[in-house]
């Protein structure tokens, strides 16, 4: 279980989290997304003492991490740019970690299969590629075969086998009844891996909710077409009803049934060629929950915003 309560964390004039509290639950993976500069790694950064909070706290597994005596068994992190010494072997680098806890060559070499560095595992890490360098850092995390785990963008570098192999085993920490934290910017990603998301923007919390809830809550639209768009804009606009013209005849409307549209033509006698519920993606729920969020957001962006 990992506790987030009231964190604050200021950079001088710049609050990077503000006010965050969540709590990522056993037994599920958690997403951690937000758009590029909403406080993620800080947070992060935060919750394993690299950095002390302005205000506020966060716990893992009942207590600060500082307090535990061995932290590697109660959370393992992987953070963005960890420092791995390049002239030494996986295997040792891993020993070398190991070796503040008590954790032998038995244990080093099971990890070593778990993230699939057995065969390269006495080559020296300088010549690693970035998907290698990933799998280490995870094996890094595995090591003390601890109670939560947490991954700052596990995926970035990693090929697709790579990426299908981490949503396996983020699934099955998760099964064995860990605390698997995971974050990233990308909601395609987290749609796949996560069942619970916390989202933050601005350092602020936006949404703490199961992903199928996410889902649900998005406000889904009509794709209608028709040879008479403007007619049918006409008899459809009103209060709550959003239009959107795509062009070529089509028009995407919110805040009507596809029952309310195909009567109000109907009766207006407008032909239409197609009436189709869309079901809202997950991303486009990310992109409704953050649009006031994202710090930094391109000209065209904005204007189509
Ligand atoms: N050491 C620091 N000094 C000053 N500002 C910082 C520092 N670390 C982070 N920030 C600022 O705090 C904000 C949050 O940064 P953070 O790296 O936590 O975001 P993030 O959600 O992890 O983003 P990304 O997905 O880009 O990694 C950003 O505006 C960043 O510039």
């Amino acid at each position: 279980m990992i506790e987030v309560e009231n964190l604050t964390k200021r950079y001088g004039p710049k609050t990077a989290v503000d006010g965050l509290s969540f709590t990522v639950r056993p037994g599920v993976v958690t997403g951690f997304l937000g758009p590029n500069g909403a406080g993620k790694s800080t947070t992060l950064r935060l919750l394993v003492g690299l950095d002390a909070p302005t205000s506020g706290g966060t716990k893992v597994n009942g207590k600060p991490y500082r307090r535990h005596r061995a932290p590697l068994r109660e959370i393992g992190v992987l953070l963005e740019a960890r420092a791995v010494h390049p002239g030494r072997s996986a295997r040792d680098h891993l020993l070398a970690v190991g070796a503040t806890h008590g954790i032998g060559a038995k244990r080093v070499d099971e990890v070593l299969d778990v993230v699939g560095l057995t065969e390269v595992a006495r080559r020296r890490v300088g010549k690693f590629s970035l998907g290698m360098g990933q799998r280490l850092g995870i094996g890094v995390a595995l090591l003390g075969d601890p109670r939560a785990v947490v991954l700052d963008e596990p995926v970035n570098g990693l090929d697709p086998d790579g990426i299908k192999w981490i949503r396996h085993l983020l699934r099955d920490l998760a099964a064995e009844g860990r605390t698997v934290f995971v974050s990233s910017h990308l909601m395609s990603e987290m749609a796949l891996t996560a069942d619970h998301l916390v989202v933050v923007g601005r350092g602020k919390l936006v949404a703490d909710v199961p992903v199928a809830d996410l889902i649900a809550s998005t406000r889904r639209g009509v794709r209608v077409r028709t040879p008479r768009t403007s007619d049918l804009v006409a008899v459809l606009q009103g209060d709550g009803v959003e239009i959107t013209s795509l062009g070529g005849g089509v028009v995407d409307v919110i805040g009507l049934s596809t029952e309310d549209i195909g009567t109000r033509a109907l009766v207006a006698g407008i032909p239409l060629f197609e009436l189709t519920p869309q079901r809202a993606s997950l991303e486009e729920a990310y992109t409704e929950l953050t649009r006031d969020a994202v710090e930094y957001r391109g000209t065209s962006e904005r204007v189509a915003a």
